[in-house]
């Protein structure tokens, strides 16, 4: 494979909400042209079936067992994902041509301490739908991309973090650049110049607000701050909840979606909150998470570059620029997608695993040297 070829990639990530589809050109070190992008929103039964498989999965040991739901789980999620994909070859023919795709998956487990992370999603059958949507050869199918980096021992995540450094390379802002991906969970990549990347998760981002959200007033999220705006944040309440060890360690690390409902629910004094100073303690936790993440960083980042669901939320962007003191600009705001950017990325990942190239770093995953990864389905087999 020479020169920049059409890839699209498929995301669906922590917050449930449904299937991002973006595509771009690129050679795996560098972005040729962005494509168009677009999401097919799960309804509330796939919601419900997801969340019941995230419960379901905690008791996995086994990464290819599917017991109960979670084979019912595995065939919606990979239906869902051939719809989107025939929505987007719909509304867009010319981009039939795609020479790879990148698919994600449904984490429903990460428990990288115990080497075990678990991405629902029959690779194989979504190759089959995509050959029969695309005409021969088709696209190579690239899937399970985080489990030969936490095989070696990092932590699978996050892997975005090669494309954040592909994508900044184009960009001439003050640095060091910290670019925030803020959706059920947050994960930075810091960069300074050609330095190896610097990455981790952060701590929630999304995904408690929605929880809460959805506990309180049945509606699935805080649009646009709304409620985190009109509430008061308990700093004292907010110290207790960051005084976990999470925030102590030095990156690598990352998290599972669930990861901090419990420590929440046990020191968060929510309950005692209106929905307003709920919303708020929350959306404050996740500005202050990343707070806690520049004292790990080699050096204070000068600009801060938003992306992912979060981005769309002006008290947490508020929030951001309140306690971190450096200048926050949304991923739109510098000519990037910030709700493609994480689908954009498997497509570069894919193209990367085709080529071979690492999809992690020691710097980023942990892993003790740059990974490769994914499991590769080759084009339509009748070509
Ligand atoms: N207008 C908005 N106001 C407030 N929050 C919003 C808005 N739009 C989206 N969000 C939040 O963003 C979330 C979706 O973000 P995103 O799609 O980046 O997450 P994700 O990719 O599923 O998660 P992850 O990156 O952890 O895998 C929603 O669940 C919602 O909480
Ligand atoms: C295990 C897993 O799926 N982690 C997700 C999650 O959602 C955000 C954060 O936690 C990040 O580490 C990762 O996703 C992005 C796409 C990543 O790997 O870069």
């Amino acid at each position: 494979m020479q020169g920049p070829v059409k890839a699209i990639g498929l995301m669906s990530g922590t917050s449930l909400d449904g299937v991002d589809v973006a595509l771009i050109e690129t050679d795996g070190e560098s972005v040729a042209a962005f494509g168009p992008d677009m999401t097919l929103a799960y309804d509330a039964a796939d919601r419900a079936l997801l969340i019941q498989a995230l419960e379901e999965a905690r008791g996995l040991t086994d990464r290819d067992a599917r017991p109960g739901i979670l084979a019912e789980a595995e065939r919606r999620l990979t239906e869902r994902h051939a719809q989107a994909l025939a929505a987007y070859f719909e509304a867009y023919p010319e981009h039939r041509d795609v020479a790879a795709i990148g698919f994600h998956g449904q984490t429903v487990l990460h428990r990288p301490d115990i080497r075990l992370t678990v991405q629902i999603g029959d690779g194989p059958a979504l190759a089959r739908a995509a050959h029969a949507l695309t005409d021969a050869p088709g696209p190579a199918l690239v899937y399970d991309l985080r489990a030969a980096d936490v095989a070696a021992g990092g932590q699978g995540a996050p892997l975005v973090p090669a494309y954040h450094r592909a994508l900044a390379r184009g960009l001439d802002l003050p640095g060091p650049l910290l670019v925030l991906n803020l959706g059920g969970v947050a994960n930075i990549t810091y960069l300074d110049g050609e330095a190896e990347p610097v990455a981790c998760d952060t701590g929630p981002a999304n995904a408690l607000i929605d929880d809460f959200m959805k506990a309180r007033t049945g509606m699935p999220l805080d649009r646009d701050g709304t409620a985190a705006a009109a509430g008061r944040v308990d700093e004292g309440a907010l110290a207790r909840l960051l005084d976990h060890p999470f925030f102590a360690r030095r990156p690598p690390k990352s998290l599972d979606r669930n990861d901090f409902r419990e420590w929440v629910a046990a020191h968060g004094e929510l309950d005692a909150m209106s929905v307003e100073d709920g919303a708020a303690i929350l959306t404050a936790l996740t500005a202050a998470c990343v707070g806690a993440v520049l004292a790990h960083l080699p050096r204070r980042p000068a600009t801060l570059i938003a992306a992912g669901g979060g981005a769309r939320n002006p008290t947490l962007l508020r929030f951001l620029r309140a306690r971190l003191g450096i200048a926050v600009l949304t991923a739109d705001e510098v000519g990037w997608s910030g709700d493609a950017l994480e689908a954009q990325a498997f497509a570069f990942l894919a193209v990367r695993a085709l080529k071979g190239l690492p999809l992690s770093f020691p710097t980023t995953t942990g892993v003790p040297l740059p990974m490769p990864g994914g499991v590769v389905l080759p084009p339509h087999p009748a070509a």
